[in-house]
Parts: structure tokens; C-alpha cells; sequence
């Protein structure tokens, strides 16, 4: 599956890439706005922190909700005191888009995540040109080649790589290439299914600087508490909060560890 997706949202870069040539996009990225710091807007607290996701659907779980104004979603979450928010840019299963992206930097003023398969740098300059702050870069679908060049290109962009792991070897990859921002998914990205312990197993494997983030598999307050408790200092929530009423549930949630 992560080959398909991987495969897929390059394919559509390089449809994208057809239309608007990399120099255009290279310029349009060094003439945007800065970056926001997103390592200083999720730097450990005494509360966890909490980037709430923009989804529509997903390949494990098929559609989640319409989510016609993405800029709207973005903006309860923002007064739901997320600390930063994540878009689902890829289209094929995720229905997301860039324009998702633009929509949401124009509404908030905390950091944007674009979350997608990324492989081309080409995909980075597309996500600074449109506002991001952050780019998801998953170790499991780069060879540490392209994943190293990928986060030093991020970084030069004055943007934060959050990379994601799955496993002890992915964990010392992303520690290999210096990332600050490092998660782990539950969600296996072969078969789907979901293992909230797998942040707790590999706490300890993370370099001491990293910012720890858990990803997935939270649908209720007590999964929050659950990943604190295992040392998460941020985590990333989608599906929980598209179901629900975003401002009451991440009040919930950020209410869990308080
Ligand atoms: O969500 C999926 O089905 C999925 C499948 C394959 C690759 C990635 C996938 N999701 C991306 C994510 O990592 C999640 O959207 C994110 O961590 C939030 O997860 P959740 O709170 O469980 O919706």
C-alpha cells in the first residue's frame, strides 16, 4: 500500500510538474512568507501538544467526512488550541489537495503540515510555495539517500521535516539524518491495522533533542493520556476530530493530561 501511494502522488507531481515547471515553483517557494518554527510551536510542554488533522477519507477507513471548507475545520481547530494542523495533500485516496493547503494557511496563524507521499523535491518546493511550516517525510517509503537530501532541502526551505517511522531501524535512520521532529505511526502502513504500544516500545529509542510525536489511533481522550504517559510530547489526531465536534473534543483531549 505504501508503494501505491508513493507511487501514485509522484505520478501526480510529475502531472503537476507538466503544467508548472520547477523553476516557477522554486521561486514562488523562496518568495513565500517564512515559515512559521514549528520546532519551537511543538517543543515539549507541560501539557501535551496536539496537530489536528484535515481528512476526508483514507484508504484504511473510506470516507470520514465531506469537509467542505477546509479553512473552516482549521480555524475551530485552532481555537480549539491545536498546536499546529495537519492536511492531507494527497488526492488519489485522501481527497486532499494543495489548494486544501492554501486554504488553511490563509485561516490560521499556527504552523501547517502538508501530509502527503513525498519523494521529489519537487513536492517540497510545491509545499512551501503554498504556505507549509512543516513536510511529512516517511522513512519507510525513501531510501536514506532521497531522505536525507529531501530533509536537508526542507530545512533549507527554513521549513521543519517531521519524520515518521515505524520501527526501531527507521527510528535510527530518521536520528542518522539529524531530524528534531520525529514520529511514530500506529497505523502499519501494509496491513492498516493500528498499535497504540508501538510509541511506548520504542520511547526510548528516540535521540534525547527529538521532540517525540505519536500518530494515529486516538479516538478517545484515554488514548491521549495513554501516549503522555509513554512520553509523547505531541500527538497527531485525524480521524477523532473530523467525526466529531472539533473545539469540544480537543478540549477533551488536551483536558486529558492537564
Ligand atoms: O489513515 C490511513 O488509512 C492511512 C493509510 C495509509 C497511509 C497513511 C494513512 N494515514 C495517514 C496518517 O498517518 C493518519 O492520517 C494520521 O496519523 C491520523 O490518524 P488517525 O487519527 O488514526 O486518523
Amino acid at each position: 500500500m505504501l508503494a501505491d501511494l508513493m507511487a501514485g502522488a509522484k505520478e501526480d507531481a510529475l502531472g503537476r510538474l507538466a503544467g508548472r515547471p520547477a523553476a516557477v515553483v522554486e521561486a514562488a517557494a523562496v518568495d513565500a512568507p517564512p515559515a512559521i518554527d514549528a520546532l519551537a510551536a511543538l517543543a515539549p510542554a507541560d501539557q501535551v501538544k496536539i496537530i489536528a488533522e484535515v481528512k476526508r477519507s483514507s484508504p484504511s477507513r473510506g470516507a470520514l467526512a465531506d469537509i467542505p471548507d477546509p479553512a473552516l475545520l482549521a480555524s475551530l481547530y485552532e481555537q480549539g488550541g491545536a498546536s499546529a494542523v495537519s492536511v492531507l495533500t494527497e488526492g488519489r485516496k485522501f481527497g486532499g489537495s494543495l489548494q486544501d493547503l492554501e486554504a488553511v494557511r490563509a485561516a490560521i496563524r499556527i504552523p501547517v503540515l502538508r501530509k502527503d507521499f513525498i519523494s521529489l523535491p519537487y513536492q517540497v518546493f510545491e509545499a512551501r510555495a503554498s504556505g507549509a511550516d512543516l513536510v511529512l517525510l516517511i522513512v519507510a517509503g525513501l531510501d536514506q539517500a532521497t531522505l536525507s537530501s529531501l530533509h536537508e532541502l526542507v530545512v533549507q526551505l527554513g521549513m521543519t521535516p517531521l519524520v515518521e517511522t515505524h520501527s526501531a531501524d527507521e527510528l535510527a535512520r530518521a536520528s542518522d539524518i539529524g531530524a528534531r521532529l520525529i514520529g511514530v505511526n500506529a497505523r502499519n502502513l501494509s496491513t492498516f491495522e493500528l498499535d497504540q504500544h508501538l510509541f511506548g516500545s520504542l520511547t526510548d529509542r528516540f535521540p534525547a533533542d527529538a521532540v517525540k510525536v505519536a500518530e494515529s489511533a486516538v479516538l478517545r481522550a484515554a488514548d491521549v493520556a495513554a501516549y503522555r504517559r509513554d512520553g509523547a510530547d505531541v500527538v497527531l489526531v485525524g480521524e477523532a476530530l473530523v467525526t466529531g465536534d472539533p473545539v469540544a473534543t480537543l478540549e477533551q483531549f488536551l483536558g486529558a493530561t492537564a
